[in-house]
C-alpha cells in the first residue's frame, strides 16, 4: 500500500489546521491519505493525480483541498476512530470503553471525548487502559495504524497471552503492562529499535526465561520494572546507569550485577535467590548459605549471609597463601592448622545457620500467636513487606500485653489525626497494592483499602536516629501540623528496623512528573500561571514550617519535585518535611537534599538558610524544565554542567531564549515577573550562606510576584 502514496514537496500547513491534522489517516476511509509527519513540516503522501496537481499548481490544489475538507476531516476522525474501535474489539470484557464509538471524535484538542485516551492537541498520542477488568490480549498489529502513539498503559487487568509485539509501534516512550497474566519468554530482540522508550513497566506477571538483551541497550531507558515475574538467567549488561527508577526484584535470577547497575539500591535484587556483587554481598562465596539467608528473611539476612560468607572467604583464602607461602617441611602442620581452621569457621557457619533457623521458627511462633494470618495479599506479593517473617513484632511491652490484646497492640498503627477512619496494618496489608517508585530512603507504596481510602506506604529503614518515645513524639508533631500546602501525615507504625509513614494518597502526581514527564505521560505542560502557583505555595509551607518547628535546624530537608504533590486545583503539597530528626545521621547525607547543599559539602553542616538553597534549585528546576544534576544521588549525576552556574552564567539578554523552558506557554506578558523569579532562585542558590537569601525574604520576594507584567519591570 504505502508505494502508491507520494510525497508532495514544499507543502508546509500547521498541524492544527482544519485543512491537515497530519497524523493517522488510513487509505481505504479516503481518497488520498496524509500520514505521520513531524509537528514543524508535516508531509503530505498523496495519490499520484493529487501529487502532480500539487506540484503544477499549488493554489489549485489548495482549493482542492479547501472544497473537500468536510470529508477530509470526517475521514481523519474516523480513522483514529475505526482502528481504535477495532481495537477494542479485540479486547473481552471492554465495558469500561462503551463510549468508544466510530461516530464520534477521540479527541477535542487536549480533551479526551473516550475513556482511558490520552489527546495532545487534537491527536491520540496514548492509551492508558487501566484498572478496567480488560481481558484477552492485545492486539498490536491494529494499533501499528496509530504510529505516533506514545504511551501505552494497561496496567491492573486481566489480560494475558505473550508479550505483545511492542517494537512494531516505535514511537512509543511510556509502556506499562504491570499486574496482568502475561506470560512465557520474551524474545531477546522484542525492545530492538524502540530508541524512545523511556518507561517500561512489566512487573507481577508470569513472564519466563532471560530478560531480552534488547533492553540494555535501549538509549533513553530511564524507568524498567520487572518484578514479581519468573525471570531466570543472568541481567543483561545496562549500558545506562541512570535509571530513576529500576526493580527486578522477586524473580529467579542469578549471577552477578552488572557494574552499571551497582548503585541501585539493594531492594532493587530482593527475592532473587542467586543474584550476587553490589549492592548485594559478593559473590565469589558459598552461596548456599546466602541462598539459605535469603529464603529466612531478605531484609535481615543480607547482614548474615554476607558477614558468614565474608569470613568464610577471607578464612579460608588466608589459609589457602599460607600453606603455599609455607616451607615443605611445614605444610602439613599448615595445611591441618587449615583444616583445623576451615572446620571451625564451618562450624561458626553452621551454628549462625542454625540460629537464623531458631529465631526463624521462634518468630513463626510469635506470629501466629499474635495475629491472623491475613490472606496472601498483594500488597505482601508487592512490596515484600509483611511476609511471615517481617510480621512486625511490635515492642516488648506490646508483647507482654495480655494475649487477647495482641493482635491489636501488634498491628495497631498510630493515627495522627482524628479526621480519619481507623484502619490498622492488617487491613493495609490486605489492600490491593501498587509500587509508586523507589526513592532514596526505599519504596513507597500505594494501598487502596476495601473500606475505601487509598493511601500511601512509605518504608523507612534508616530512621533510627532517635528511641522509640522520642520519634513518637516528633510524629505527633509533625501530625499536629495544618497548612494547605502541608500533605498531612496521617498515621505511622513504628518497629526497630522500619517504619512506615502514610498518607493520603494524591492523584494529580508530583510537580517532577507534571515537569520531565508530562510529554510522555500525555499531560498538559505547565503554564506560568501554574509554575507561579507551585512556587509561591512551596514557599509559604516552607515558611510555615519553619515557623511551627523552629527547633529544627532545617525544617523541610528533603525539598525536591518529587516530594511536591498536586492536588486536583494545583495547588502543591509539600511531603517528606521535618524527617532531619530522625534520619540516622550516618546515612543522611547519602538520602537527603539538604546534605547536597554546598554547606554541607564545603563544611559539613546544614543550616536555617539550607532549604532556601533547596528552594532556590527548585525556582530554576520548575523555570528551566531542566532535571537539577546537584540533588542526583552520587553516581546517578549526568555529566551535565551545575544548573545554578549555567543560568547564572546566562546574561539576562539571552535568558528568555536560553533558560526559560520552552513549554511555558502564554510567556508574553510575563517575562519580566519571570526574570524576577530567576533572579530570587539564583540568589537562593548562592553557595555562600552569608550572601544567600534568607527565607522571610525569599517568601517575600516571591509572594510578590504576578502572573502579568507590569510598568515597573522593565
Ligand atoms: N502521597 C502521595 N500521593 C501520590 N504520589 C506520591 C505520594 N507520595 C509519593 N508519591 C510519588 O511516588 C513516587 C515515589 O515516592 P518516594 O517518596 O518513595 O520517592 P521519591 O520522592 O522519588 O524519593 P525520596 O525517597 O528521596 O523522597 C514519587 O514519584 C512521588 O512523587
Amino acid at each position: 500500500m504505502p508505494s502508491k502514496f507520494y510525497h508532495v514537496p514544499n507543502l508546509h500547513l500547521h498541524p492544527q489546521s482544519t485543512l491537515f491534522p497530519t497524523n493517522i489517516v488510513r487509505a481505504h476511509c479516503c481518497s488520498y491519505m496524509p500520514v505521520k509527519g513531524g509537528h514543524a513540516a508535516p508531509q503530505v503522501r498523496a495519490p499520484p493525480f493529487i501529487a502532480t496537481m500539487a506540484f503544477l499548481n499549488k493554489p489549485l490544489f489548495l482549493l482542492f483541498l479547501v472544497l473537500s475538507s468536510t470529508h477530509f476531516v470526517a475521514c481523519l476522525e474516523l480513522a483514529d476512530s475505526e482502528i481504535l474501535v477495532k481495537f477494542k474489539g479485540s479486547l473481552s470484557n471492554s465495558s469500561a470503553l462503551d463510549n468508544w464509538s466510530e461516530k464520534t471524535n477521540p479527541c477535542t484538542g487536549d480533551v479526551s471525548n473516550w475513556n482511558g485516551v490520552i489527546c495532545i492537541k487534537g491527536f491520540v498520542r496514548g492509551l492508558q487502559l487501566e484498572r478496567m477488568g480488560l481481558t484477552g490480549k492485545i492486539d498490536v498489529e491494529t494499533l501499528t495504524g496509530m504510529s505516533d502513539l506514545r504511551t501505552l498503559s494497561f496496567m491492573n487487568n486481566d489480560l494475558d497471552g505473550p508479550m505483545p509485539e511492542l517494537k512494531k509501534l516505535r514511537s512509543l516512550k511510556v509502556v506499562s503492562l504491570s499486574n496482568n497474566h502475561f506470560s512465557g519468554e520474551i524474545p531477546t530482540d522484542a525492545f530492538k529499535g524502540m530508541s524512545k522508550l523511556k518507561q517500561l513497566a512489566l512487573s507481577e506477571n508470569e513472564f519466563t526465561g532471560a530478560i531480552p538483551s534488547s533492553l540494555a541497550t535501549l538509549p533513553k531507558l530511564l524507568e524498567l520494572r520487572l518484578e514479581g515475574n519468573k525471570f531466570t538467567g543472568n541481567l543483561p549488561n545496562f549500558s545506562i546507569s541512570t535509571f530513576a527508577s529500576f526493580n527486578v526484584s522477586n524473580n529467579e535470577l542469578e549471577g552477578p550485577i552488572p557494574a552499571t547497575l551497582s548503585m541501585m539500591d539493594s531492594s532493587s535484587f530482593f527475592g532473587n535467590k542467586d543474584l550476587c556483587g553490589q549492592p548485594l554481598s559478593q559473590c565469589n562465596t558459598n552461596n548456599a548459605s546466602a541462598a539459605i539467608a535469603t529464603n529466612f528473611d531478605r531484609s535481615t539476612s543480607k547482614s548474615i549471609s554476607s558477614t558468614t560468607s565474608t569470613s568464610t572467604y577471607t578464612s579460608t583464602y588466608t589459609s589457602t597463601s599460607n600453606s603455599n607461602s609455607s616451607g615443605q617441611s611445614s605444610s602439613k602442620k599448615v595445611s591441618l592448622a587449615s583444616i583445623i581452621v576451615v572446620g571451625i569457621v564451618m562450624a561458626v557457619a553452621l551454628a549462625a545457620i542454625f540460629a537464623a533457623a531458631f529465631i526463624l521458627l521462634k518468630r513463626r511462633k510469635q506470629t501466629s500467636e499474635s495475629i491472623e494470618a491475613p490472606p496472601q495479599s498483594s500488597i505482601r506479593k508487592k512490596t515484600g513487606f509483611g511476609g511471615e517473617d517481617q510480621i512486625p513484632q511490635g515492642s516488648q511491652s506490646e508483647q507482654s500485653a495480655a494475649t487477647g490484646g495482641k493482635k491489636a497492640e501488634t498491628t495497631k498503627l498510630s493515627f495522627l489525626r482524628n479526621d480519619r477512619e481507623r484502619f490498622d496494618l492488617s487491613d493495609l496489608l490486605k489492600a490491593s497494592a501498587e509500587v509508586m517508585g523507589s526513592g532514596c530512603f526505599g519504596s513507597s507504596y500505594k494501598a487502596a483499602l476495601s473500606n475505601g481510602p487509598v493511601m500511601v506506604v512509605k518504608r523507612f529503614k534508616q530512621m533510627n536516629n532517635v528511641g522509640k518515645e522520642e520519634f513518637h513524639e516528633h510524629m505527633r508533631r509533625l501530625g499536629r501540623l495544618r497548612h494547605p500546602n502541608l500533605l498531612p501525615l496521617v498515621a505511622f507504625y513504628y518497629r526497630k528496623e522500619e517504619k512506615l509513614l502514610i498518607t493520603d494518597y494524591v492523584d494529580n502526581g508530583s510537580l517532577s512528573i507534571r515537569l520531565h514527564g508530562h510529554q510522555a505521560l500525555g499531560q498538559p505542560s505547565m503554564d506560568w500561571a501554574t509554575r507561579l502557583k507551585t512556587v509561591k505555595g512551596v514557599a509559604n509551607g516552607l515558611s510555615y514550617l519553619y515557623k511551627e518547628l523552629p527547633s529544627i535546624i532545617t525544617a523541610h530537608g528533603h525539598l525536591k519535585s518529587s516530594n511536591i504533590l498536586l492536588n486536583q486545583s494545583n495547588e502543591p503539597l509539600l511531603t517528606d518535611y521535618a524527617l532531619v530528626p530522625v534520619i540516622n545521621q550516618e546515612n543522611a547525607h547519602e538520602l537527603m537534599v539538604a546534605y547536597k547543599s554546598p554547606e554541607y559539602l564545603q563544611l559539613g553542616r546544614i543550616t536555617k538558610k539550607t532549604d532556601v538553597w533547596s528552594l532556590g534549585i527548585l525556582i530554576l528546576e520548575l523555570l528551566t524544565g531542566k532535571f537539577p544534576p546537584n540533588i542526583l544521588p552520587p553516581g546517578k549525576a549526568t555529566e551535565e554542567e551545575d544548573l545554578t552556574s549555567w543560568a547564572k552564567a546566562i546574561t539576562e539578554d539571552q535568558w528568555q531564549n536560553q533558560v526559560i523552558d520552552k513549554e511555558i506557554s502564554e510567556t508574553k506578558d510575563s517575562e519580566g515577573e519571570m526574570l524576577k523569579l530567576l533572579r530570587i532562585g539564583i540568589s537562593c542558590c548562592e553557595g555562600d550562606v552569608e550572601k544567600r537569601l534568607d527565607l522571610k525574604e525569599a517568601v517575600e520576594r516571591i509572594n510578590e510576584l504576578k502572573e502579568k507584567d507590569t510598568d515597573e519591570n522593565f
